[in-house]
């Protein structure tokens, strides 16, 4: 089983550029750095770089029919967990 590292909210409020940007969802810590020129939302990603999306991600309209690709994608940024 893989084994995830812990990062506090400081740590992930250091990530908060379109070069270095991660994300917290529910609990878990993405780097979506190699996204970023990808997002098909462009730089609205940038609103929630190094920050908790948890409540904005879902609530995207244009999200909602490409969910299945942005959990594929979550999945193959997914870096470590929130240390509470
Ligand atoms: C893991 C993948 C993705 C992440 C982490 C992500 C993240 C975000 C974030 C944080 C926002 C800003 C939300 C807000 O301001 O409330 C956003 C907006 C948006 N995203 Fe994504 N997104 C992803 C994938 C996608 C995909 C696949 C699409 C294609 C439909 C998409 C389309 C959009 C659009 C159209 C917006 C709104 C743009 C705007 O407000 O100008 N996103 N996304």
């Amino acid at each position: 089983m893989r084994v995830l590292k812990e990062y506090s909210i400081f740590d992930v409020e250091q990530h908060c550029t379109h070069e270095d940007l991660w994300i917290i969802y529910k609990d878990k810590v993405y780097n979506m750095t190699s996204y970023y020129n990808m997002h098909p939302g462009g730089l609205a990603i940038l609103r929630y770089a190094g920050r908790d999306a948890t409540l904005a991600l879902p609530f995207v309209s244009a999200h909602s029919f490409a969910w299945s690709i942005i959990e594929k994608k979550l999945e193959e940024c997914l870096i470590g967990v929130v240390k509470r």
